[in-house]
Order: structure tokens, then sequence, then C-alpha cells
């Protein structure tokens, strides 16, 4: 049995994520903050966390991003893939509505929508979607917007569902935990997710991506964030097909390893999606294998 602690309060989508992710008899808890999240399966009282990672509308998750590259190392297990569809809930008996809030992810994924049926009302931040609805409940806000399955856990009412300005939005969530257990087992249809500080240079980016692009390996994702220290020093978020017990994207990581000050691994685990890992010609395992077999032969004199 594991402790999940999940982006909560209860209510969110990250919960529903949570609960695909966990396995029978596992026991869940909600934390405010993204950074919470990670920081109790780093102080251990939890064995992993599930926080969202990616949108399909409004890209990365800032919190999850930043919250990866720095302190100790946590690597993603698993990963689940929701559709998201939003509601607005309100206080039962509301007629004005003034105040719209809920986490910036779902706000911008709402805007026309707001700016159509409530056309007037100020948006405010809150931490999460179902923040927003704790929010509401009171008294704070007039409406939050919210995963549909939070007015199963507020005493609020649905104003309106299907929200959302683009219908078939989805999010990434990641199950995480810390290092020193073994990675899940390769698949053929699994995802890899690094992060590296590139030198400040012409071409460090370039470089970087040649040596992916020279093994055949498939990008599904590529963001940056400011590294925090001098203007202009970025990290580079890697998310790519394949597993790293495979040779070819074991000498993948080993050249981003020679390339960067600074790099860290941040798991290899099953797609969601289940989409298999498209491989170039020249760039299977074998030919990986067969390669290094070649070059040892003709070291050891037994072949030219
Ligand atoms: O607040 C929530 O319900 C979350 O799970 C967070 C989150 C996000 O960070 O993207 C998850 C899915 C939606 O895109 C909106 C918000």
């Amino acid at each position: 049995m594991a402790r999940i602690a999940y982006f909560g309060p209860e209510g969110t989508f990250t919960e529903q994520a949570a609960r695909a992710l966990a396995g029978p008899g596992d026991e869940l808890f909600p934390v405010e903050t993204i950074r919470l999240a990670l920081a109790a399966v780093r102080r251990g009282e939890a064995d992993s966390a599930c926080v969202p990672v990616e949108n399909s509308v409004e890209g990365p998750v800032p919190a999850t991003l930043d919250g990866l590259a720095e302190q100790e190392p946590l690597i993603a297990v698993a990963e689940s893939l929701l559709p998201v569809h939003f509601s607005v809930l309100v206080r039962p008996g509301t007629t004005r509505i003034e105040t719209v809030g809920s986490h910036p992810h779902a706000l911008a994924q709402v805007r026309q929508w707001i700016e159509v049926n409530l056309p007037g009302a100020r948006t405010l931040a809150s931490s999460s979607t179902a923040a927003a609805a704790v929010s509401v409940q009171a008294g704070e806000l007039d409406a939050a917007v919210t995963a549909p399955v939070a007015v199963q856990h507020y005493p609020l009412e649905v104003l309106a569902t299907g929200v959302n300005d683009v219908d078939d939005a989805r999010t990434r969530f990641l199950l995480l935990r810390r290092p020193g257990l073994p990675l899940p087992e390769p698949t053929g249809a699994d995802r890899t997710s690094v992060v590296a500080a590139a030198a400040n240079r012409t071409g460090a980016l370039a470089e970087l991506l040649a040596e992916l692009a020279g093994r055949g390996i498939n990008l599904t994702r590529l963001d940056a964030r400011p590294a925090r220290g001098n203007f202009g020093e970025y990290r580079f978020f890697f998310d790519f097909e394949g597993h790293i017990a495979e040779p070819r994207i074991g000498d993948a990581l080993a050249a981003l390893r020679r390339r960067c000050h600074e790099v860290r691994f941040l798991g290899s685990h099953p797609r969601a999606d289940g989409v298999r890992a498209t491989v170039a010609p020249s760039a299977a395992n074998e030919d990986f294998v067969d390669a290094a077999a070649w070059v040892e032969a003709v070291r050891n004199g037994d072949l030219a």
C-alpha cells in the first residue's frame, strides 16, 4: 500500500488522475500546491506524488517543471492523460456573478466562454480549480471554473458545463517518486524525460537536439524555463520516445551528459496513450548493439 500526495484539495483534475494511477489499497491525500506535493515525497511523508505536467491547450505547468529541476531529484514512474472539460459552479441562488476564480491554466482554457457568457466578470487566480470551489463556498468568489466532479465535493450548483473553449483539451499528469527503486520495465511505448542546462553560447541547444535527432529519437515535448541565475540562461526539458533501458536512448543520454554542465534524469515510463516509439532507419537498438560489438571486436584485434 502506497501513500500518494496529490495536488488538491478534493475534486481537482489531479485527484482524478491520482485515482487512475493508484493501485488497489493505495491511500490518497490532498495537499494545497504542486510544490507541497513534491515536498511530501522528498520528506518521505508520501511514497509518490501526482501532479499535472502539461495541457494540450495551455502548455506546460511551470510549478511542476521548476519543482522537478530543483532540490532532490524525483522520478516519474507513470503518467495519466485526462480529457479536460470544465464546469462553472456557484452557490445555490446566485443571481449576480462579478468574480470567477480558478487555477490560471483553467482560466486560460475558458477565456472566450467567460467573455461571452459572463461579460464584465473579474477573473481571479486560485491555487487549483477545487480551491476556487472552496472560495465560492466561503463567499469569497461568485463562481468557480472546476472539474465536473468538484460538484460532488462542495455544496454548490452547476451554472454551466462543457465551458472549455477547445473541445478535446487534455492534461497529462505524472506519478513521481524518489530514486532508489527499479525503474518501470520498457514496453515499446515509453516516454523518457530529462532536464538539461546547456551553456549560454551559440548553437548549444541545436547541438543537444542534434544528439537526439542523429540517433533517430522523436521528441514529444521541449520546454525552456529560466535557470533563475543569469539572464539568458535556460534549463531545457526534453520528453522523447523510448526508455533508458534501450541502447539507443542510453547512448543519447550519455551524449547529453557529456555536453551539459547539469543534466537530470526525470524518468522513463509507459506512455498513457500507448503510442509506440518510431525508430528511424539505422537507429534501432539492434543497430546500436551491433555497432558496439563491432567496435569491441576491432579493439580486441579480432576484426578490421
Ligand atoms: O486545479 C486542478 O484541478 C488541476 O488539477 C490543475 C490543472 C492544471 O494545472 O493544468 C489541471 C488540469 C486543467 O488543465 C486545469 C488545472
